[in-house]
């Protein structure tokens, strides 16, 4: 069953929609971001959420002894780095915390996606750009360097995923989950009927 993440939860109700939906993972954006939350919301939403849903932050260039706490206090399970954090801060960043981390790669040519399978994080993130600008990025670039067999560490495709275009992203690109964020918005705001619907797609087939 492909994974399905809903990103940039920030207000009580989202907690319930994805509590009622069930999607695998759910993102809080501690960058900045009109969907940024604070460590003290975050906290107190942590245990509202249910236990199978492992929530992930968001960071973007953040220190690592933040990240490496919000792991450590188990506010969030996995951290996205979403930012110019090099090899050597994630390494860092593996010292600090066993948990796993997902590495944001800027999609612009095949030699991104190629690089970016020599990262130390457990996870890549494919994404057109800065996050969270609803833009897709050319998905026949993932299938031309996909079927070599150093190009395999699994990945989240991101990136302006919305129920018009899942499928054929999924077809072009076989991720290990679909990350989405704009996509399940209605007027800037999370919009319940189309997170139900899309993790039921992808839940149910
Ligand atoms: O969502 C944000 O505001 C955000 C801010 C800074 C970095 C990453 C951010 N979100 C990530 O962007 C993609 C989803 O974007 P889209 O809106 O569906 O196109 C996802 O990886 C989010 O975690």
């Amino acid at each position: 069953m492909r994974k399905i993440k809903i990103c940039g939860l920030f207000r009580d109700c989202d907690i319930d929609y994805v509590n009622e939906a069930r999607p695998d993972f759910i993102g809080f954006v501690f960058a900045k971001s009109r969907r940024q939350v604070s460590v003290v919301w975050a906290e107190a939403m942590r245990p509202r959420l249910k236990s199978e849903i492992t929530p992930v932050g968001v960071f973007v260039n953040e220190s690592l002894e933040k990240v490496a706490k919000l792991l450590n206090d188990n506010t969030i399970e996995m951290a996205q780095l979403h930012g110019d954090e090099n090899e050597n801060y994630i390494r860092e960043l593996k010292t600090l915390t066993n948990k796993p981390i997902i590495k944001a790669v800027r999609v612009l040519s095949e030699e991104d996606i190629v690089s970016g399978q020599h990262t130390v994080a457990d996870f890549l993130l494919l994404d057109n750009g800065a996050g969270g600008t609803g833009e897709s990025f050319d998905w026949s670039l993932v299938s031309q360097v996909k079927n070599q067999e150093q190009n395999q560490k699994p990945f989240f495709l991101a990136g302006g995923l919305m129920a018009d275009n899942l499928e054929q992203a999924i077809l072009a690109t076989s991720p290990y989950a679909v990350d989405l964020s704009s996509g399940v918005e209605t007027d800037g705001l999370k919009d319940r009927a189309k997170i139900l619907e899309i993790v039921r797609r992808m839940h149910n087939g």
